[in-house]
C-alpha cells in the first residue's frame, strides 16, 4: 500500500480508529464485497487469482522482517512507518483472506472458531503439555496417535469431532 494512502486513511484516523474497535469479519467481508462491485472487479476475485493475491501479500508481509534477525515481540525500536506499513500488509492479507473465504461460501469466522475447538480438542492444556518445534507434545483426547517425539502418525478425521458451534 502506498504512501498516499496511508495519509488518507491518516486523516479520517479518528473515526477509523473508533470503526477498527468494533470491527467484524462480516463488516470486512461486506466492505470487500462492495470494493470489488463499485469498480467491477468482481470478474477479477475468483478463488485462484484471490489465493495468488494472498500469497503474494504474504510475501510482502514476509520482506519486512527479512534479514532483521529475530525480532522481539513488541517490536520495539521500529520506526512508526514501520510499524505502519506492517499494518498495511497484515491488512492485506486479512482482506484477501476474508474475500477468498467469501468467494469460497465458506463462513470464516465460523470455520476459525471450529478450528479453535479442534485445536483445543487435540492439544489439550494441562501439565503434560510442553511447547516444542512441533507445536506441542501431549496426550490428547481427540484420538490422534502419536510417536514418541510426539508426532502424529494417525488423525481422527475432523468431522468425526462433534461440531458445537453448529448454527
Ligand atoms: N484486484 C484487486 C486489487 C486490490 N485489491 C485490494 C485488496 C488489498 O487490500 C489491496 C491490494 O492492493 P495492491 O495490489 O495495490 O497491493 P499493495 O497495496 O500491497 O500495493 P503494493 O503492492 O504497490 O505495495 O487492494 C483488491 O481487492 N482487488
Amino acid at each position: 500500500m502506498n504512501a498516499v494512502v496511508s495519509e488518507e486513511a491518516g486523516a479520517g484516523g479518528g473515526a477509523a480508529a473508533a470503526a477498527a474497535a468494533a470491527v467484524t469479519l462480516e463488516e470486512l467481508r461486506k466492505k470487500m464485497a462492495d470494493f470489488a462491485r463499485e469498480r467491477d472487479w468482481e470478474q477479477y476475485h475468483s478463488p485462484r487469482n484471490l489465493l495468488l493475491a494472498l500469497v503474494g501479500e504474504v510475501g510482502e508481509l514476509s520482506e519486512i522482517f527479512q534479514w532483521k534477525g529475530e525480532v522481539p515481540k513488541g517490536l520495539p525500536g521500529w520506526e512508526e512507518r514501520e510499524t505502519e506499513h506492517l499494518g498495511e500488509e497484515l491488512a492485506d492479507v486479512l482482506l484477501y483472506l476474508v474475500r477468498l473465504s467469501d468467494m469460497c461460501g465458506v463462513d470464516l469466522g465460523k470455520a476459525a472458531l471450529r478450528k479453535i475447538d479442534l485445536n483445543a480438542r487435540k492439544y489439550p492444556a494441562g501439565p503434560g503439555c510442553r511447547p516444542s518445534k512441533k507445536g506441542a507434545h501431549c496426550s490428547d483426547d481427540t484420538g490422534d496417535r502419536r510417536d514418541d517425539c510426539g508426532d502424529v502418525v494417525a488423525v481422527v478425521r475432523a468431522d468425526e469431532i462433534k461440531e458445537e458451534h453448529a448454527s
